[in-house]
């Protein structure tokens, strides 16, 4: 028998006493006693995150977190968490709650903090300006789009936000009124979120969609199938290896994607024809304007990865804060007849559209309401999740180590007693005179620092 042959069979017999050793249970006890001796071990002396106050659970999954996400009591079970652990509470194996403002600010203040791997998965192929994690990157799109966002860059669409936004809700609603005889029905979250979509629509597509018009928008449909599947290629990744699977969503996002890049070309038409009003600065514009890193100018991809996350950030986002707007008025008649009382005396003239600038000045009390509503009701409620870096991070009493998932939890946040007197009451006065603007700069609702809402105004 050759060396190689012998070798062959004391390698098989060794296999074989192998496998009969993993047949016996005596085996599996004392391998998985092995493991939880080890992770006890580990977890007691060296895992960096021991020190970090939470249920004991949490140093071994994030799962019973996960579930009150989807079940939607994520909010109020770590509110509850914070008020037992303090400001910063472990709920994962590699992830702590972090709920003091001051501590929030700090973390977003800066690109060392950078947006947490989850974002990693952009709503379509390209890289866009909400979930790159680069700095360069973003840096560069906030600089792009930036003017349509600026004072000027606002006051030049105004009157058009007005046509699609105030004045086609008005004339919907009294439409409506005429029909029914003086009483008219209405979904107000529904309209909200065409008018909003309506708006971004003329300033991002470069014309609205018609939403407010009509019964069931299809806008809206594509875009809530375009955020379905791409969470659903995110969490289930063959899903988008096979066809026939969520095909419907899937046809809808090519049609979402397809319908975005007919507005691109329909405006680039536009210029070219000389048909474009130059004095015109919107989202779209300026990313048609704008060059990559290399000097390119931005691909198709790019533009319609842009264009349709403007449109994902802000309808829902705008629409539900109007909607709880309209709920707490409900809710607290007096602060709506003080709100009524406000712009009657500041504009008489009840058939006039007051214009942004003027209820900036002249409306305090009905942005004061805005303010609350949107303190305790976040549109963008939970966590916003950062990296810790590869330094780690001070926060409150306790030392955050590196590669830390820091979920920045914005109710946590908007109910911080060191920040606000009884948080859990819908009290808009806060906001009132010199020290309620001070007290605003403590709200997250758009995020801070740095990644702040790049649509907030
Ligand atoms: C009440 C309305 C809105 C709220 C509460 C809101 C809230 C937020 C929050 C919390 C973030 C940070 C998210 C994170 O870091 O994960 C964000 C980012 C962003 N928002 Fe908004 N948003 C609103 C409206 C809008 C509108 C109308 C637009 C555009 C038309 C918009 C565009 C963006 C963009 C582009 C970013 C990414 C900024 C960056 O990462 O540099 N948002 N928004």
């Amino acid at each position: 028998m050759s060396s190689q042959k012998l070798l062959e069979v004391v390698e098989s017999l060794r296999l074989n006493s192998l496998l009969e050793i993993a047949k016996t249970s005596r085996f599996w006890i004392n391998l998985i006693s092995a493991y939880g001796t080890y992770k006890i071990i580990y977890y007691l002396f060296f895992d960096p995150l021991r020190h970090i106050p939470g249920l004991w659970w949490s140093r071994f999954t994030e799962f019973p977190l996960l579930i009150r996400r989807f079940n939607g009591t994520q909010e109020q079970y770590t509110l509850q968490l914070h008020k037992r652990f303090g400001s910063v509470v472990r709920v994962g194996p590699h992830s702590v709650s972090v709920k003091k403002v001051v501590d929030i600010r700090r973390v977003l203040s800066s690109y060392k903090y950078p947006k947490a791997e989850i974002y990693d998965k952009a709503l379509l192929d390209a890289e866009e300006i909400f979930s790159t994690r680069d700095e360069q990157f973003n840096r560069l799109r906030r600089r792009q789009v930036g003017p349509a966002f600026s004072t000027t860059g606002l006051d030049s669409v105004e009157d058009i936000v007005l046509d699609v936004g105030s004045r086609a809700f008005k004339k919907k609603i009294e439409t409506g009124i005429e029909k029914g005889n003086g009483s008219y029905t209405i979904n107000y979250f529904d309209n909200f979120q065409s008018l909003t979509a309506d708006i971004i629509g003329e300033l991002a597509f470069g014309k609205s969609f018609g939403a407010l018009e009509s019964e069931k928008p299809s806008i809206i449909r594509l875009v809530n199938s375009t955020i379905i599947i791409s969470v659903l290629d995110t969490l289930i990744p063959p899903v988008k290896y096979i066809p026939f699977l969520f095909s419907k969503y899937k046809s809808d996002k090519q049609k979402m994607v397809d319908f975005t890049s007919s507005c691109i070309d329909a405006r680039r038409e536009a210029i070219e024809k000389n048909e474009f009003d130059k004095g015109r600065i919107d989202i779209l514009q300026m990313y048609l304007n704008a060059h990559d890193l290399d000097g390119s100018p931005i691909t198709k991809d790019e533009l319609i990865a842009e264009i349709v996350l403007m449109l994902v950030a802000g309808t829902d986002t705008t629409s539900v804060t109007m909607t709880w707007l309209l709920h707490f008025y409900l809710m607290y008649p007096e602060v709506y007849k003080k709100v009524v009382a406000e712009i009657d005396e500041a504009f008489p003239d009840r058939s006039a559209i007051i214009r942004y600038k003027e209820a900036r000045q002249n409306l305090p009390y009905f942005h004061a309401t805005v303010y609350e509503c949107m303190r305790m009701k976040p549109a963008v409620g939970g966590y916003l999740p950062r990296d810790s870096s590869s330094d780690g991070i001070q926060l409150s009493d306790h030392y955050i180590p590196p590669s830390t998932e820091l979920l920045l939890f914005i109710e946590g946040a908007h109910n911080d007693e060191s920040v606000w007197t009884s948080p859990k009451k819908y009290i808009p006065e806060r906001f009132m005179g010199e020290s309620g603007k001070e007290l605003a700069k403590n709200l997250v609702v758009f995020a801070s620092g740095v990644r702040i809402c790049a649509g907030r105004k």
